[in-house]
């Protein structure tokens, strides 16, 4: 790589210019300390038949309160395993995990059932493996509120009735109170479901592709009904999704790639002049802890980069170019003014 330039390339700092960044790094708090999930270099190793797969390979992730967001990526690419982990169904092998305060790695088997009780809530993509179906929908929504049991906040029967009415009217699926799962639509017993998932009023709701089994008309209906929740309660809610429609609808997508955040797309809403409303959205490669970033793969091969890549510190952006010196040896020339993919 070439001397950089730009912007302090070269200056040597002063004694006084050191003492003052070394204290500044020791007065940083912990990373993500005001996220409400913290993932920090997160690994999930399975082992099958003597053969080791690295679900997760040091993902970093932070989501922070009251955010909508969508997981996507390729199958295999550790979506699921992420949200077992953090559902509290699974252990990291390394790294941390920290939900709303709760180290995801170090807890017992107390503190981890009253995590999956109390502080998450969750929706599977199998409506069936949702609610019981021996229950109607609004038994099924006051079950996890009972079973939370005593202590003195504990909800009377009466106040667990009407929460659970409370919670089908606002999800619309208020109709559905006194049937049985199997007499509802697939959409229905979705709604029901996060109703189900909100009952104990949980710090995150975790959905694993909770539209995949439906129709895109009923689809969007489900996906309605987790907007509601994230504007009207405030709740934070991350969901898997291959569905385009479900991505291409809140606020932040983060793809995953081989087991670490790779790409994010964020979503604003514009006013303009004219009064109208537009979306506009950005997708960012993401810097995980370690400084390393992603490119995409149409963006590499678009430009032939392999093995090692050159920069230039600009002072407000880095280029990134194709290391041609290999090929220039061999041709016995130097080319200039290449122009480069800037990152
Ligand atoms: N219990 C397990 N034992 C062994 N390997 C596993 C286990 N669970 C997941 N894996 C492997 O870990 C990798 C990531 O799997 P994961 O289910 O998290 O992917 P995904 O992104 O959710 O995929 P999909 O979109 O197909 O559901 C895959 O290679 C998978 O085969």
């Amino acid at each position: 790589m070439g001397e950089p330039t730009g912007a302090g390339a070269g200056a040597v700092p002063s004694l006084s210019e050191l003492e003052r960044r070394a204290a500044e790094r020791r007065d940083t708090r912990a990373y993500g300390h005001d996220a409400l999930v913290a993932c920090d270099r997160l690994v999930r190793v399975f082992s099958a038949d003597g053969v080791e797969v690295q679900a997760l390979q040091g993902l970093d992730l932070l989501v922070y309160e009251g955010e909508l967001m969508a997981l996507v990526g390729a199958s295999g690419s550790g979506k699921s395993t992420l949200m077992n982990i953090l559902a509290g169904l699974d252990r990291p092998t390394a790294g941390s995990a920290t939900v709303g305060g709760f180290p995801l790695l170090q807890m017992g088997r107390k503190d981890r059932l009253r995590y999956r009780r109390e502080v998450v809530g969750f929706v599977w993509q199998q409506t069936a493996r949702n609610l019981l179906p021996f229950l109607t929908a609004a038994q099924n929504v006051a079950l996890p509120m009972q079973l939370r049991g005593g202590g003195r906040g504990a909800a009377t029967r009466g106040k667990r009735e009407r929460r659970a009415e409370e919670l089908l009217r606002m999800l619309e699926a208020g109709d559905c109170a006194d049937r049985l799962p199997g007499q509802l639509s697939g959409g229905q017993q979705q709604r029901v479901a996060i109703a189900v998932a909100l009952a104990n009023e949980p710090s995150l709701l975790l959905a694993d592709e909770p539209t995949g089994e439906l129709d895109s008309a009923t689809g969007a209906q489900v996906f309605a009904a987790f907007r509601r929740a994230n504007e009207e309660l405030g709740m934070t809610v991350m969901i898997v999704t291959h569905d385009a429609e479900v991505a291409n609808e809140v606020n932040r997508t983060v793809a995953i790639r081989d087991g670490r955040t790779s790409t994010e797309v964020l979503r604003h809403t514009e006013i303009g002049a004219d009064g109208q409303e537009s979306v506009s959205a950005h997708e960012y490669v993401t810097l995980d802890r370690a400084g390393r970033l992603q490119l995409p793969p149409d963006y590499t091969s678009a430009l032939g980069l392999r093995d090692r890549a050159m920069l230039e510190l600009e002072p407000d952006h880095i280029r990134v170019r194709p290391d041609r010196r290999g090929e220039n040896r061999e041709s016995g020339h130097t080319p200039r003014g290449e122009d480069g993919q800037e990152g």
